[in-house]
């Protein structure tokens, strides 16, 4: 709660993860004054498809926004925004939860942003190379919504299709709950719909793939009312959703943002002077944002627009007002490194040896790593075992849903020693596959300099540290730990009309924290490593190609 020296403004951030529900009470400095957080259900019912339910998400908000406003005089608080992930939220014509899966279970309302059901729909969306693709990287993702509302249209037709009156990506369906406002942001439309800034929607995309109901409709089913995010929706929050939320009615709510781009907004434009980076007096441009949570998102801007192939984007003001966005990514980063961990033989002892110290398995495992690493650099202890990380396909810049996971150099052995190593690998992996990432923005013409880190494994200074060493470019980490939650925040301040661009709300509310440097004489390593990354890939379409021969 905050105290003595009050500032006179509040914004309260909903950031709606994979795996939890956060919230923040924010000042309009972008000091967060309180944070709580509530685990939201997924299912699995069968692989490869992942659900949840907006009924339990919107429950969470509630209790969250209930607590960090605790103890707050109401009517410092001026403005509510939220981010979210890019699931998919299915509701009929009376704004009630359909099913989404063939059990018929309405609760399950939400095929998840990493829901990968959709494949066969999005190869025939390829197939058509319609001019639309353009603004995907050239190849859409499954984890896109047009594939999965090809999917409920072909797989279940009445109990879903028919009767759907609003498709609603998860951000647009909180900021749609606060107020009644069925508009969406250009934010969720642009990046994950095929709407373009500049032109609408495309009709003939639509026909071609098959959903022309859509257009039929005049798009009322996925928006024909967009906002840019941070702009103020209808009366602001309803009463309804103030006393779920337990915030004053009427206080402005803002168009939302898919939670990576929340987390750019949060980091990008803080003031770096006196840290000694590059990016320092440059433009803003020459920032990459990487927000690291169950996935990891790669956020390049520019003043003109770049197409990079296998990188999502162009986007036009889908982040930053009146800037491109390029946005690469990995499907899986912190569900990766925990599948690996939990996965291992050792993890019970793991668990037992982190619960007996108070700390969590990742501290643990990184402070056994410096007791094995002796007197060499703990990132050598892997000079023997490679990873590559697309156990879920590969997002960016291979754009290739059929890539799997691969290990080399495994060993007999299944003691602690064994999974801090293949724990060390799999981080090293995921940061290979951001240097992959950056190389092909760069090649494309972005000139990236410096790192900005968030999400949840931006709290692990290893992974912090091998992002440093193997792109070679210095991290920084922001004052806030929760800095997707500033932009949030950000949203809501500018909704609030506190501020009067984003940009004015990002420079006045995010703040460097700690800046953390490349080990440069560790670059030969990690040099030859990278060589070894990309003959993993290179080898594994060997063997499909094999396999495939007669
Ligand atoms: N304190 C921590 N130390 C190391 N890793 C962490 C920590 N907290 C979270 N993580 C990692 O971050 C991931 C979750 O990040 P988070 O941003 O909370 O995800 P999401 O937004 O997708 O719900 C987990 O998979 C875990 O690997
Ligand atoms: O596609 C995305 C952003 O465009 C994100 O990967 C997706 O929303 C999941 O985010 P997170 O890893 O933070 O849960």
């Amino acid at each position: 709660m905050p105290g003595g020296d009050e500032p006179r403004s509040y914004y309260v951030g909903v950031d709606v993860g994979t795996g939890s529900v956060r919230a923040a009470l924010v000042d309009q400095r972008g000091a967060l004054l309180a944070f709580a957080d509530q685990p939201i259900n997924q299912w699995e019912p069968q692989f490869n498809h992942h659900e949840q339910s907006s009924e339990d998400i919107w429950a969470a908000c509630c209790i969250v926004s209930k607590k960090v406003v605790q103890g707050v005089n109401l009517h410092q608080i001026r403005g509510l925004g939220f981010d979210a992930t890019c699931s998919l939220v299915v509701l009929d014509k009376q704004f009630r939860p359909l099913p989404v899966n063939h059990e018929g279970d309405s609760h399950r309302n939400i095929i998840m942003w990493l829901d990968h059901r959709a494949a066969s729909q999005v190869h025939r969306i390829n197939e058509t190379k319609h001019s639309v693709l353009q603004y995907v990287g050239g190849v859409m993702s499954v984890e896109m919504q047009a594939p999965k509302l090809l999917w409920l249209k072909e797989n279940l037709r009445e109990t879903c299709w028919d009767k759907a009156g609003h498709f609603f990506d998860l951000p647009d369906f909180l900021s749609w709950k606060a107020t009644g406002v069925t508009a969406r942001s250009l934010c969720s439309l642009v990046c994950k719909w095929t709407y373009s800034a500049e032109k609408g929607w495309d009709d003939s995309f639509w026909k071609m793939v098959g959903l022309e109901d859509l257009v039929t409709d005049n798009y009322s089913k996925i928006g024909n009312q967009v906002l840019p995010p941070g702009a103020s929706l209808g009366s602001g929050l309803t009463p309804e959703a103030a006393k779920d939320l337990g915030l004053p009615p009427g206080i402005a709510v803002a168009a939302s943002l898919i939670d990576a781009h929340a987390g750019g907004l949060g980091v990008i434009g803080a003031d770096v002077k006196g840290h000694g980076l590059a990016c320092e007096g440059q433009p803003v441009t020459s920032r990459l944002a990487v927000i690291c949570g169950t996935s990891s998102c790669h956020m390049g801007i520019s003043k003109n627009p770049i197409f990079v192939p296998g990188v999502w984007g162009p986007y036009f003001s889908a982040m930053v007002p009146g800037f491109w966005l390029n946005e690469g990514g990995q499907s899986v980063t912190g569900k990766l490194i925990d599948h690996m961990v939990q996965g291992h033989a050792a993890f019970p002892e793991l668990q037992a040896k982190a619960t007996a110290r108070r700390q969590s398995v990742y501290a643990y495992l990184n402070s056994h790593l410096d007791l094995i690493k002796k007197a060499q650099p703990v990132g050598f202890l892997t000079v023997d075992l490679h990873v590559w990380p697309d156990f879920h396909g590969n997002r960016s810049p291979l754009a290739d849903l059929t890539l799997k996971g691969m290990v080399t150099g495994l060993k007999l052995s299944q003691d602690l020693d064994d999974l801090a190593i293949l724990y060390l690998a799999t981080v090293q992996a995921i940061a290979f596959g951001t240097r992959l990432i950056i190389e092909a923005m760069e090649s494309a013409g972005h000139s990236i300099s410096t790192l900005f880190l968030c999400g949840g494994l931006s709290k692990n200074p290893l992974f912090v540290q091998m992002h440093a060493d193997i792109t070679g470019m210095p991290v920084v980490l922001s004052q806030e730990v929760e800095s997707v939650l500033v932009g949030a925040a950000i949203l809501g301040a500018c909704a609030s009309g506190d501020f009067a661009s984003v940009q004015e709300a990002m420079a006045k509310m995010s703040k460097v924290g700690k800046v953390v440097f490349p080990r440069h004489e560790d670059k030969r390593y990690y040099d030859k490593k990278y060589q070894v990354f990309l003959k993993l890939v290179e080898h594994q379409k060997e063997y499909a190609a094999i396999m495939k021969g007669d």
